[in-house]
């Protein structure tokens, strides 16, 4: 119940129960007092008059009492009200009063104020306050008041713009609330403040005007930014960041850039808290220019440059600036590689369309002597030598302006003056619209390139130890000086030169003695001839003179060579100085004559080659021409070679077997001696043939057919009680022993004829052995691990030392049959047996003297120590069957008897 209706009802109780006591008490009252009926009559009257002045003192003093407490009330407030609207005015806002039935209103001094009037100036109407607002806030502000009074919200707010007394607009925000209403619930009074918000209002509206700037400019920027929490990642970013890291709004949300993998700018893993991010909120600085590598699930790698700041109202976040710099990268690297080209190896000068030098590089300055400093500014005509004509130059520009490029070799001058050859491509460079903008000159120089080439002409036609012309030159100018011949009608002669025992010192003294001996020789050739013939090194120690010019007349040409041959040989004699050795040497001198007979060169120097050949046979230190026979020799000896090579797969070889004794004549060996039966020149000798077949490696093959066969036969002997200790002697030559396999060969003929391996003795000769001293030991001493034995054949002919002889693993020394043919008459040949077998003796091996053909020798070589012997005395090499039978019989009857 509201308070004015208590009141009231509280007033009529009072005056209820004042007329109720008085209506029951007053008539009893009189009743017992006032006995006649007049009296009470008229008592009653006065009761009526007592009655109307008590009621009327009781309701004067009711209605006072009320009047008086209302007035109190209405005071204090009066007295409230007047203290807030002195506050709010105090404060700054205006206040204001209005009844919305009435439409009267009260303005404050204030409130008038704000709005540029005096006070009670504006009209005190609400109307008025409507006709003044702004027409785009008027109808808002209606609808909000009339929401306010029908909704009953307690508190009314309301922003909106108002005219000032000068016609400018002030933004205003009235606050008020509904204070009372009248019986009905109407609205009777709202009473509010009125606040002068303008200055807040350009605030906002600059805020918001920041804000959109900001907002936009974060939209389009170029580079990525992104606010990153320490807790949550990135949490807003601009579309940028997106377009550089490639990834979906959702994406970045979600925290898919978590499984990529990040890289520092040497390629290696960077760790998160490398993150310039994560490093600004911790550090709580800002980070700049982090570059990092942003390697995705496909393996693409984004660079990118990371700056971060820490922000001041959370700190745990940070603003991240991000730039994708993989372009930038690959430029820079572009950059590289172009600036490392441009500092090759290759002089570069760039000009400006005017061909004014720019720019040059280190090999610019390197060949021509100029720096790029002193280089810039000018023309490059600053290298001209004046070799060119200007006619070149013409033609040279003629050619870059109208294909872009001119190429070629030039001659400039250095900045010391020397004119040097160089090789130089000029470029225009030109731009969009096809202006030359620039010209690059690229130039090498070719000083070098050209000493290389007239080294490699040397190195083509020249032999590099003896500087002579090589085989090459040689043939060429043989071509020339058989034309020359020919035109001249005169003879000229080609002299092929070979140095006498020139393996024997190579092997001797090794192959740096041997080239010191060549270039002496090479010397003393020049000079034993004219200047105009040549003298070449044709190989090895083979030397060829060509000697021009001659008499017409063959004959006579012939002793003009001869004459040439006789000085060459007179040089060469003459003792050499090797190091501290003085050697001694000869040679064999092989000539053939060409004049305007059609020869080819092949055949000739096979002609020169030949003679030499020939010379060789005859004792070495000889000139030879070349003649017809001599030809026809060569000829069969390459027919002979064809057949030789067919022999094998025709069984046209066979080993004859020549008997070896002992002191009592009794045999206890063989030697297995090769024989070839060819179906026309009958039997060959094998000093005929082995010395071809070592020439052309048939000697393999060969070799090899005579171990098995010797192997095969060592086999039979061995079952034969009578000839089971019978050793079989086999020859073995140079090449057949250097094979690397040739252990293998004999271990394996060993273990398949399954042989007795001591039975097997193996002839080789002094200057095979000594020709690789070491390679000889290791071989012979893997053999000798197989049990087979070692003869030293033709012992006493080479130049085997007694220092050599203890390091090979021998058994048996055999000596030579040379000695033996004269040993009963050449006292000499007695003293060589006499010392080879206190050699062997001392050695502790045995010796076989070989040739023995008479009582006489036997008896002479038995006095010097000899026990064991072969020869035709004993027996003839004879085929297998023969030499059998003759076994039987000598193993059967006495000793002397065993002759062929
Ligand atoms: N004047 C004379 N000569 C005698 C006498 N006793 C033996 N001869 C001969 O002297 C040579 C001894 O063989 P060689 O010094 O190893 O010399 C051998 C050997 O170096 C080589 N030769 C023979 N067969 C083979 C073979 O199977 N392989 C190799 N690599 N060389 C072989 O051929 C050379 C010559 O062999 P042959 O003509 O068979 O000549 C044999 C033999 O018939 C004699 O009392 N008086």
């Amino acid at each position: 119940m509201k308070k004015e209706s208590r009141l009231a009802l509280r007033l009529a109780l009072i005056y209820a129960a004042f007329g109720l006591l008085w209506i029951s008490l007053s008539d009893r009252f009189l009743a017992s007092v006032i006995t006649d009926s007049a009296s009470l009559t008229k008592f009653q009257t006065y009761k009526g008059f007592c009655y109307v002045v008590i009621t009327s003192a009781l309701v004067y003093f009711l209605a006072k009492q009320t009047m008086k407490q209302n007035f109190l009330t209405e005071e204090k407030l009066h007295d409230s009200e007047e203290r807030w609207k002195f506050a709010l005015e105090g404060a700054g806002d205006g206040v204001w009063d209005w009844n919305p039935q009435t439409d009267e209103a009260f303005f404050s001094k204030r409130w008038n104020e704000i709005i540029g009037y005096t006070e009670h100036e504006f009209p005190a109407t609400g109307s008025a306050w409507v006709a003044h607002l702004h027409p785009d806030d008027k109808d808002r502000v209606l609808s909000v008041i009339q929401g306010y009074l029908t909704d009953s919200r307690e508190i009314y707010d309301v922003e909106y713009r108002i005219r000032c007394k000068d016609g400018s607009w002030k933004w205003i925000l009235a606050r008020g609330m509904l204070v009372s209403r009248d019986v009905y619930g109407k609205p009777l009074r709202m009473i509010g403040t009125h606040s002068d918000i303008t200055q807040r209002k350009v605030d906002e509206e600059l805020v918001l005007k920041n804000l959109e700037k900001w907002k936009k400019l974060f939209d389009i920027l170029p580079i990525g930014v992104s606010i990153v929490n320490s807790k949550n990642g990135i949490v807003d970013f601009n579309p940028s960041l997106e377009a550089i890291l490639g990834i979906s709004k959702e994406g970045l949300l979600q925290g898919d850039y978590d499984n990529w993998e990040y890289l520092r700018t040497d390629n290696t893993h960077m760790d998160a808290d490398e993150f310039p991010s994560l490093r600004a909120i911790k550090e709580q600085r800002v980070v700049k220019d982090v570059v990092i590598g942003v390697k995705k699930e496909s393996g693409d790698i984004i660079w990118t440059s990371v700056s971060a700041a820490p922000l001041s109202y959370d700190s745990n976040s940070c603003v991240t600036v991000t730039t994708d710099i993989t372009k930038r990268k690959q430029f820079e690297s572009e950059l590289r590689v172009s600036a490392t080209a441009f500092e090759t190896q290759e002089g570069i000068l760039i000009t400006d369309e005017n061909n004014v030098m720019l720019r040059t590089n280190a090999a610019f300055t390197a060949i021509t002597g100029y720096t790029n400093k002193e280089a810039i500014g000018q023309n490059p005509r600053l290298l001209s030598s004046g070799r060119q004509n200007a006619s070149f130059y013409s033609a040279m520009w003629k050619a870059i302006n109208t294909t872009g490029v001119w190429e070629g070799e030039i001659w400039n001058r250095r900045k010391n003056g020397e004119i040097y050859p160089e090789h130089l491509t000029v470029t225009a460079v030109k731009d969009r619209n096809g202006m030359v903008t620039n010209y690059v000159g690229v130039l090498s120089d070719l000083t070098q390139r050209k000493a290389a080439e007239e080294k490699i002409e040397n190195l083509a036609f020249f032999d590099p130890l003896t500087k002579l012309p090589n085989r090459r030159l040689l043939l060429d100018r043989l071509k020339q000086a058989m034309a020359s011949a020919t035109r001249s009608v005169t003879n000229g002669a080609v002299l092929f030169i070979d140095l006498d025992n020139f393996k024997a010192l190579n092997d001797t003294y090794g192959h740096p003695m041997g080239d010191l001996l060549l270039q002496q020789v090479a010397k003393r050739l020049v000079s034993s001839v004219r200047d105009g013939d040549t003298v070449s090194r044709f190989g090895g120690d083979e030397f060829v003179v060509l000697l021009e010019g001659f008499d017409e007349n063959p004959l006579d040409a012939a002793s003009q060579a001869e004459t040439v041959g006789e000085q060459i040989f007179a040089a060469l004699r003459q003792p050499y100085l090797i190091g501290t050795h003085e050697y001694h040497g000869t040679s064999s001198i092989g000539a053939t004559l060409f004049n305007d007979k059609q020869q080819s060169i092949d055949e000739l120097m096979k002609q020169a080659d030949i003679a030499m050949y020939q010379a060789k046979k005859e004792g070495r230190n000889v000139l030879r021409f070349f003649d017809p026979q001599m030809q026809e020799t060569i000829a069969k000896r390459t027919a002979l070679e064809g057949d030789l090579r067919k022999a094998i797969e025709n069984h046209q070889f066979q080993l004859h077997y020549q008997i070896q004794v002992d002191e009592s004549r009794h045999p206890f060996g063989a030697e297995a001696l090769i024989r070839w039966f060819h179906p026309e020149h009958g039997m060959v000798s094998p000093d005929q043939f082995i010395p071809l077949a070592e020439e052309s490696d048939l000697i393999l093959p060969i070799g090899y057919w005579v171990l098995e066969t010797a192997c095969a036969r060592i086999q039979r002997w061995q079952h034969d009680a009578k000839t089971s200790g019978f050793v079989l002697s086999v020859n073995v030559s140079a090449k057949q022993f250097r094979q690397t396999d040739f252990v293998n060969q004999v271990q394996s003929l060993i273990q398949q004829y399954e042989i007795n391996p001591s039975l097997l003795k193996l002839e080789l000769t002094e200057s095979m052995l000594l020709d690789n001293i070491e390679d000889t030991i290791a071989t012979m001493s893997a053999l000798k691990e197989l049990g087979v034995k070692f003869s030293l054949d033709d012992f006493g002919t080479g130049y085997s030392s007694l220092q050599y002889l203890k390091r090979l693993p021998l058994d048996q020394l055999k000596i030579d049959q040379s000695f033996v043919r004269d040993i009963a008459v050449d006292a000499s040949d007695r003293a060589i047996v006499r010392t080879i077998i206190a050699m062997a003796h001392s050695l502790d091996l045995d010796v076989i003297a070989e040739g023995v053909e008479t009582e006489e020798q036997q008896k002479h070589l038995s006095s010097k120590g000899c026990k064991n012997f072969q020869g035709y005395l004993f027996g003839k090499p004879v085929p297998i069957e023969q030499f059998e039978t003759s076994l039987r019989k000598s193993l059967f009857q006495p000793a002397d008897s065993c002759h062929e």
